[in-house]
């Protein structure tokens, strides 16, 4: 299988802040990618560098076999915030981007009943499809994160950037935003790359999960979680090894990140 994502001895810095340095990275074609790391490590820097939003400072970032010099028009991205905008239906959000983006745009009144069926049956896969017509404030912050995840998906972008799109929701619903990910990539299987802080998270969804080292970030150890068959689910959870993995990444994460100064507690009586 070809690499739809390459990154090769890239760095980046803002002014004199080096924000990662040596990062060799590769995300084979359909598969599924996550990147964990300790805090300010320069998840959200690779995320701006693998869609062209911010260019390396050196080093070369290859999207689909070219390396790459702008904005790439083959990703989807999806946030923390869903950003729905509320005066739009569930549906009419899911269509947002066809009505901005080349080169759907242009074609968005003739070719209208083939974008709604193409909204409708994400909204199907995702357990949307009876709330189309809702509004936002209709939803809960779950089911609005689904909807953001197929407006992320409407123009079938071949490649997925996800950063920490769960990050906001609570256990349970995280958890079951795990399983619909899940039956979205398994549907549809373009390539996904998610950052999170959550390894169980990491390990649940990716079929490699990369650990970058402390700032100036670089991968330092790339595990392979194929072993886990799909569709992942609770037997997952109750595998030791998939435990024994959360271990792992736990301990390298914690070896990563900068030890925290306690200054000493002063004497009683001293200014
Ligand atoms: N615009 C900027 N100007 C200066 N420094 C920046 C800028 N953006 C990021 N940085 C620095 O670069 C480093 C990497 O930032 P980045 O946001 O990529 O990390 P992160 O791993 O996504 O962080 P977190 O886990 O806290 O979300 C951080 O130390 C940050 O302080």
């Amino acid at each position: 299988m070809k690499n739809l994502v390459e990154l090769i001895d890239v760095s980046l810095s803002y002014g004199k802040t080096p924000a990662v340095s040596g990062l060799n990275m590769k995300v084979e074609e359909g598969s599924f990618a996550a990147v964990v790391g300790p805090s300010g490590c320069g998840k959200s820097s690779l995320m701006k560098l693998v869609t062209g939003l911010m260019p390396a400072t050196t080093g070369a970032v290859v999207v689909d076999q070219h390396e790459i010099s702008g904005p790439v028009s083959i990703v989807g991205m999806a946030f923390q915030n869903p950003n729905l905008l509320p005066w739009r239906t569930t549906l009419e959000n899911v269509l947002l981007p066809l009505e901005v983006v080349r080169p759907e745009r242009h074609q968005f009144r003739a070719k209208k009943q083939e974008f709604v069926d193409r909204a409708m049956d994400l909204l199907r896969i995702v357990g949307l499809e009876s709330f189309a017509s809702h509004y936002p404030w209709q939803l809960s912050g779950g089911m609005q994160q689904r909807v953001s995840l197929c407006r992320s998906l409407i123009h079938q972008p071949r490649l997925l950037m996800l950063d920490e799109p769960f990050g906001a929701l609570d256990a349970f619903t995280r958890e079951e935003l795990w399983d619909v990910l899940q039956a979205i990539w398994l549907e549809r299987h373009f390539t996904a790359i998610l950052v999170t802080h959550d390894l169980r998270e990491a390990l649940y969804l990716a079929d490699s999960v990369h650990v970058m080292s402390n700032r100036p970030g670089r991968v330092v150890r790339t595990v392979d979680t194929s072993a886990f068959s799909r569709p992942r689910g609770e037997q997952t959870f109750l595998d030791p090894a998939f435990n024994a993995n959360v271990m792992d990444l736990r301990s390298d994460i914690r070896s990563q990140r900068m030890p925290i100064e306690i200054a000493p507690a002063k004497p009683a009586g001293k200014a």
